[in-house]
């Protein structure tokens, strides 16, 4: 997928350094002198320096001879002299030749250091001159003079290599490029972004935006800004999330934000009712992107990009899942962006045992449900739904049975969602009902089991909502319950276990393709009992 061109085939996966070479990138784009010339001599290797002289001796000889009066030398002075300057000329330029094999080689020698390290890390680019992946965290500081309170924040939160996505998207971002990444569930996203953005931007004064991140839940959004506050203790940047009261009357122009982080409907509000001023954004990263279009956000994300008007701004599109159509709506507003595949391109973490379900009728899910929860309950466990009626009913069949049981949905308060998540972190919920909202970029440490009580709408969904299990190198398990209704649907779902190496009976990845790739099935309720119950 990689395009070769000259350039990229003599500095992709270098560091090139513009300044110091400025002498060789004019005489590249010149076209004066090929950087590698093709040895004409049968030996073909190329010719030492002491070959050179010799060559370019003779030719001087052939030149000087002009000026030479056959047996005397009218200009014996000035020959010598202009000789002189001549060979003193020849000898600098022989320097520049070999400097340039010299770094013809360095550079060959880092592109297939760079080759092995992205075959090692499972690593697909595609683009021009793309920087070498990250060997260690180490580099950071050797490569890219990285402040040294960031290492030791690093290895603080138990940081100690760089996962695969961290490795190529750091190095990209730090060279100044954009970006558009997929890589798994789980795999350390939010640090590959977070990382150089910290790196570039210096913490600022009142009034100036210098980094947003747009995320398409608040809960997500709120998980962001606490890591990213975490990555920067020690020093002074002003981190914010974009609350509802902030983004309805916050006054920006007072406020020390360095970096913002925000749903894309609260941001648009703030921009156009609150004065918020985006256009020296240095850094604008857009996670969970093919959500973020998805949402039918396309307009607001259009005029949020459009208001971070700063012409060397640094855009960047992070997801687990990146359908065509995303990533050609993403091209349009990204110029000479790398594109990165960790693994296999929307599939699902390899750290997943995944499971499907024939559980028959809906009644028939939820004693399945109960079932496995009596065999075993490995808590924390998540178990997700279509909808938040449906969200609402499983949870009042649940309450009443010997289990911590909580739930999470839309129409909760904001504080009742964030409480929801909260409890679930400390341990005080064992089981969390939820709707989409969770599916998406939700870090929970030690998720054992997600159970897909309805089966979910797309393989895209399937895919994030199982990925809150087996994250950062931890293993987990994914069950999916589906009824009669669901099985023309199985298809999809089934080749997404297929592709991670699960197994399946071989009925279902026969079954037709359909032409939606979406699924919504009006379902029979989950439970009879009402509030009052
Ligand atoms: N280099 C690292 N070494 C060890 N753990 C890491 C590293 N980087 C990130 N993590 C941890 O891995 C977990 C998952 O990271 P993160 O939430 O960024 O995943 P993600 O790729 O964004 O997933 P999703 O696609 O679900 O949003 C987090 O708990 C994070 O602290």
């Amino acid at each position: 997928e990689e395009k070769p061109s000259l350039s990229s085939a003599l500095f992709a996966g270098t560091r090139f350094d513009r300044k110091r070479f400025a002498g060789d990138i004019a005489r590249f784009r010149t076209g004066a002198q090929p950087a590698a010339p093709a040895p004409a001599t049968p030996d073909a290797a190329p010719p030492g320096p002491e070959k050179k002289r010799k060559r370019k001796s003779k030719a001087n000889a052939k030149k000087n001879s002009k000026n030479v009066v056959e047996g005397f030398s009218v200009f014996k002075g000035a020959e010598a002299k202009e000789a002189t300057e001549e060979s003193v000329e020849v000898v600098v330029r022989e320097d520049e030749d070999s400097a340039v094999v010299r770094r013809r080689k360095e550079a060959e020698r880092e592109i297939e250091r760079a080759a092995i390290l992205r075959k090692r890390y499972d690593i697909h680019i595609s683009g021009h001159n793309v920087p070498a992946p990250l060997e260690s965290f180490e580099e950071l500081v050797s490569r890219y003079d990285c402040d040294s309170y960031l290492v030791g924040n690093l290895s603080k939160l138990g940081f100690q290599e760089p996962t695969p996505i961290q490795r190529q998207a750091i190095s990209i971002l730090l060279s100044g490029r954009e970006c558009f990444a997929c890589a798994p569930t789980g795999s350390g996203k939010t640090l590959a972004f977070l990382l150089p953005m910290l790196m570039k931007i210096k913490p600022g004064s009142k009034g100036c935006v210098k980094a947003v991140i747009l995320c398409p839940t608040r809960e997500l959004a709120a998980q962001t800004t606490r890591e990213c506050k975490k990555l920067a203790k020690g020093r002074k940047f002003g981190v914010k999330l974009m609350t509802k009261d902030l983004s309805q009357d916050g006054n920006f122009k007072d406020m020390h934000c360095d970096i913002l982080v925000s749903t894309p409907l609260r941001l648009d509000h703030a921009i156009r009712k609150r004065d918020l001023d985006l256009s020296r954004v240095e850094y604008l990263v857009l996670d969970e992107s093919d959500k973020l279009f998805e949402l039918g956000f396309v307009e607001v994300i259009d005029s949020i990009v459009k208001a971070c008007s700063n012409p060397s701004i640094i855009r960047s599109l992070f997801s687990a899942t990146l359908p065509e159509t995303i990533e050609a709506l993403a091209r349009t507003i990204m110029h000479d962006a790398v594109r990165i595949i960790v693994g296999r391109k929307n599939s699902a973490s390899s750290m997943i045992k995944q499971k499907l379900i024939f559980a028959g009728t809906e009644r028939g899910k939820l004693i399945a449900l109960r079932q496995s929860f009596a065999e075993s309950l490995n808590p924390p466990v998540l178990v997700f739904v279509q909808s938040k009626e449906r969200a609402k009913e499983l949870y009042r069949e649940l309450v009443y049975d010997d289990i911590r049981v909580d739930v999470i949905h839309g129409d909760l308060t904001e504080e009742q969602r964030q409480d929801a998540v909260d409890n679930l972190r400390a341990g005080k919920s064992w089981v969390l009902i939820a709707t989409e909202v969770l599916a998406r970029g939700m870090d929970f440490k030690g998720v054992n089991c997600v159970i897909n009580y309805d089966f979910p709408e797309s393989a895209s969904a399937y895919i994030h909502r199982i990925g809150r299990s087996g994250r950062a190198g931890r293993s987990g398990e994914a069950i999916t319950f589906f009824t009669e209704e669901d099985k023309p649907f199985l298809r999809n779902i089934a080749n997404v276990l297929v592709s991670s190496g699960c197994e399946v009976p071989s009925w279902m990845v026969a079954l037709p393709k359909l032409k939606s790739r979406k699924h919504r099935v009006d379902r029979d309720r989950i439970s009879f009992l009402t509030d009052e119950d």
